[in-house]
């Protein structure tokens, strides 16, 4: 009788253990479905992340493909050796002090460049050919250097106005007084 007790004991405990070792195991599934799902998460940050980056790095690169453009147009005008007599032809993005710089901007044809060119040489040149993006004018005096800076009034070039507008100290807005036809 006193065995089959035991024996029936020993029964339930081994069964108590087995039911414990399950448990265990129902634990370490859960524990890893949550590890998984830690990691799923973890992974979707780095995506968003890299896609982030990714996003900044276009902006970026149109950004820097615009200033090439520019650069590009202003070193084709200084190699065909326009822009010259006392002027300093330079790239728009320099300035010699950003606050010193003196924009000038106008509708193509009102005559920016012909009156930069009449301020710089004191000679009045005919025939000039319409500016292809930037034309940077240094006038130097005695006691100040100031830059201007014309960006042409051809329709494409007209984007970049507003850009420049707060960089400058002081702008020149010319208007051909005789084009009726474009007169408010
Ligand atoms: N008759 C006359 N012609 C002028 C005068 N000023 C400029 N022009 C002529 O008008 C044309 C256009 O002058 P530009 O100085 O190139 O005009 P702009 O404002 O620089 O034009 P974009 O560079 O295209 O924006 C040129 O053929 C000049 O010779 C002026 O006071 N009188
Ligand atoms: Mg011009």
């Amino acid at each position: 009788m006193e065995r089959g007790k035991v024996k029936k004991k020993e029964k339930e405990k081994e069964t108590q253990k087995e039911k414990i070792r399950e448990k265990g195991r129902e634990e370490k599934v859960k524990g890893k479905e949550v590890e998984q799902k830690i990691k799923q998460k973890e992974k979707q940050e780095q995506q968003e992340r890299r896609k982030g980056k990714e996003e900044k790095e276009e902006k970026r690169t149109k950004q820097g493909k615009e200033t090439n453009k520019e650069k590009e147009q202003f070193k084709g005008q200084e190699e065909k050796g326009e822009n010259k007599d006392s002027t300093l032809t330079r790239t728009p993005l320099e300035p010699l002090e950003k606050n010193k710089q003196i924009l000038v901007l106008g509708l193509d044809g009102a005559g920016k460049t012909s009156v930069l060119h009449s301020l710089a040489s004191n000679r009045v040149q005919h025939s000039v050919a319409p500016t292809q993006g930037f034309h940077a004018v240094c006038i130097n005096t005695e006691d100040s250097q100031m830059e201007f800076l014309e960006i042409g009034g051809s329709k494409p070039f007209r984007s970049y106005w507003e850009t420049y507008l707060s960089k400058g100290l002081l702008l020149i807005f010319v208007v051909d007084s005789a084009d009726h036809s474009r007169l408010p």
